[in-house]
């Protein structure tokens, strides 16, 4: 069964000041199963981002549907609204950026265990701790604040908090920039564990190389007409 049926979804931003409509894509279609890895491949400025902002709902679309089969029953992501938006991502949809947004005085370490704390999780450090692990940071900087980290430092922690819970859905843009090997390759490792647990995954990849085997499929976008 399909997680995701996306349905001639499509995006143009309207720049009001110019009066111009900046097409993003347009009339897009897409079936994504439990357990399949989708690359969203195409040139600089083709929509790829603004596919998986619109996909979480950061972003409105113009038109189409993406019809998302929740535990809960079926949901349009580009019609629901903002209330059932808050509670699919804090339970089935996940998505990792390429920037941690820090918070004042929260620890590294906290910063990841916080979606367990929230679910009560009595093991919510020892998870983070082992995941911050794997990712490479340093544990001498596990109680310190990212606001201070190097790019790569804050990443790892971005990463260990977006992938702590098993997500239904995962849209990942361009999750490795700035990361280096090692935590490329457990980046690699943590979403085959999350693929073969079911999780369906979308995402951008600067070196898709580094997701060989991984990905099932490949959806190139193409410029939509302006
Ligand atoms: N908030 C916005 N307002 C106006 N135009 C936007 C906005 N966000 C994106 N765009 C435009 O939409 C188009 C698609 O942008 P998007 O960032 O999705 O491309 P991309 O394929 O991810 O590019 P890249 O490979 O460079 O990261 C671009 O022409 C961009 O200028």
């Amino acid at each position: 069964m399909n997680v995701l049926d996306v349905r001639d979804l499509s995006k143009y931003f309207d720049l009001h000041h110019t009066g111009r409509r900046i097409p993003a894509f347009a009339r897009l279609n897409l079936a994504l199963q439990a357990g399949e890895f989708v690359l969203i491949s195409g040139p600089n400025g083709v929509g790829k981002s603004t596919l998986l902002r619109t996909l979480y709902r950061t972003c409105r679309p113009t038109g189409g549907q993406a019809l998302y089969r929740s535990a809960l029953g079926e949901i349009d992501l580009a019609a629901a609204a903002d209330v059932d938006i808050s509670l699919l991502r804090r339970r089935e949809i996940g998505m990792v950026s390429q920037f941690l947004r820090p918070r004042p005085r929260v620890s590294a370490l906290d910063l990841v265990a916080e979606p367990l704390l929230d679910e009560g999780q009595p093991d919510a450090h020892d998870r983070a701790a082992a995941l911050l692990s794997d990712f490479g940071l340093k544990p001498d900087l596990w109680a310190a604040y990212p606001s201070t980290f190097s790019g790569g430092e804050q990443q790892k922690v971005n990463l260990a908090r977006a992938l702590i819970r098993p997500a239904r859905l995962l849209l990942l843009d361009e999750p490795t920039a700035s990361l280096d090997a090692p935590a490329r390759s457990a980046l690699r490792a943590r979403l085959a564990q999350l693929k073969a647990g079911g999780t369906a995954l979308l995402g951008v990849f600067h070196h898709p190389e580094d997701m060989a085997g991984l990905i099932d499929r490949d959806l190139p976008l193409t410029p939509p007409p302006a």
